[in-house]
């Protein structure tokens, strides 16, 4: 189908914009009092995630209310592991939290490679159900957490400080810990060629633990595989993020990929400096300069925007929204980049 606005996708492979197309990260669920009543009506975030009319309605809710010029769909990065055979749980106010961790090789065995059809048809139904309900107003976002992303969780059982566990496995067990990486991996290239399939027009990988690795284990743990990712995707562009990866920025050019994501850390001229003038870069405001009034969130905008200017550019946070935000300075970000 016809997109009728693709800002995003032209944005992404670099043609002209008439204007810099903008969408927050985790902007599906969090801030918006509409998400938590439709949550409200079921057990939990994975009842809601696993019911694709919910998980559909949740998706298109930000397009409705904040404008934004693109849908991401509603379901989470840790639905890999539990359609690899380790199911998490979503403890309230605490976040994921696995009963079953990877501790060894007999662990290792236990676990399959993720068809993505199958094991995921909840989220292949949501973004079919999502697709025809959006009917071309604005494109579709999928997406996957980074292989060293989602082997952080499975080591570590939840989230973490300074995920020492995995980051002690690089170390104490090198060649099981590239087995399991290249178990997730097979498994997210599945996960993303059935999103693409069932219609989404970008995918975007999420390393949110990139920041916490040395750049030698970097490149050896986390982007040989984004790059297996990325060379295995043809049919829609590709963003990567990988959160706190400043150091990697220069190889990150090198990727198969068509956006990277730049965290609020990162300089945004230095960052165009080192990943040069062929990839999109999107971002990067600082999450928390929506804790300001609508004056200062409009200059705080501003100001990024006018560093991006004359370049390829995707609007959007350096991270994703905090839950505490006011869903009116999400719109006063949002028609601050639309107007500028
Ligand atoms: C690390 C990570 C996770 N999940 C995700 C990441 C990568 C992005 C990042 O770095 O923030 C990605 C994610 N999670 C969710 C989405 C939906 C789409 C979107 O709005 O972007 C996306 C893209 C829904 C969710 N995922 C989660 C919720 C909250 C659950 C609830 O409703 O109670 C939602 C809406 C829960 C979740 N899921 C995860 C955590 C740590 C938590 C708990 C704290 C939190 O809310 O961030 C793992």
């Amino acid at each position: 189908m016809q997109l009728k606005n693709d800002l995003l996708i032209r944005a992404a492979k670099g043609q002209e914009v008439e204007r810099t197309p903008v969408w927050l990260m985790r902007q599906a669920g969090r801030i918006l009092p509409e998400y938590r009543a439709v949550r409200d009506s079921v057990s939990g975030f994975i009842e809601l995630a696993q019911t694709p009319e919910l998980a559909a309605e949740v998706t298109i809710q930000p397009v409705d209310i904040l404008d934004v010029d693109a849908a991401i769909i509603f379901s989470d990065i840790l639905v890999i592991p539990e359609a690899m055979g380790l199911p998490y749980e979503m403890v309230e106010k605490r976040g994921p939290w696995f009963p079953e961790t990877v501790k060894s090789e007999a662990d290792l065995k236990k676990l399959r490679i993720a068809d993505g059809k199958d094991d995921l048809s909840y989220v292949i139904e949501a973004i079919k159900i999502t697709k025809k309900a959006l009917n071309g107003r604005v494109p579709l976002i999928g997406f996957a957490g980074a292989p060293w992303t989602i082997f952080a969780y499975m080591i570590e059982g939840s989230g973490s400080k300074t995920f020492s566990k995995a980051r002690a496995m690089l170390y104490t067990q090198p060649d099981f810990s590239h087995q399991l990486l290249q178990l997730i991996t097979k498994s997210t290239i599945n996960y993303l060629k059935a999103q693409v399939e069932a219609g989404v027009n970008l995918i975007q990988v999420f390393d949110s633990w990139a920041g916490i690795l040395p750049p030698d284990h970097y490149r050896e743990y986390s982007l040989r595989y984004i790059s297996q990712i990325c060379d295995a995707i043809h049919e829609v562009p590709k963003t990567v993020f990988a959160k706190g990866a400043f150091f990697a920025r220069t190889e990150m050019a090198a990727l198969n990929c068509e956006t990277i994501g730049l965290d609020w850390n990162m300089d945004i001229k230095e960052s165009r400096q080192l990943i040069g003038p062929h990839k999109t870069l999107q971002g990067n405001l600082d999450p928390a300069a929506l804790y300001g009034n609508a004056k200062e969130v409009e200059k705080a905008t501003k100001l990024m925007m006018d560093q991006f200017k004359g370049s390829r550019h995707i609007a959007n946070l350096g991270h994703g929204v905090y839950p505490d935000i006011d869903p009116e300075m999400v719109k006063v970000f949002i028609q601050t980049v639309k107007n500028y």
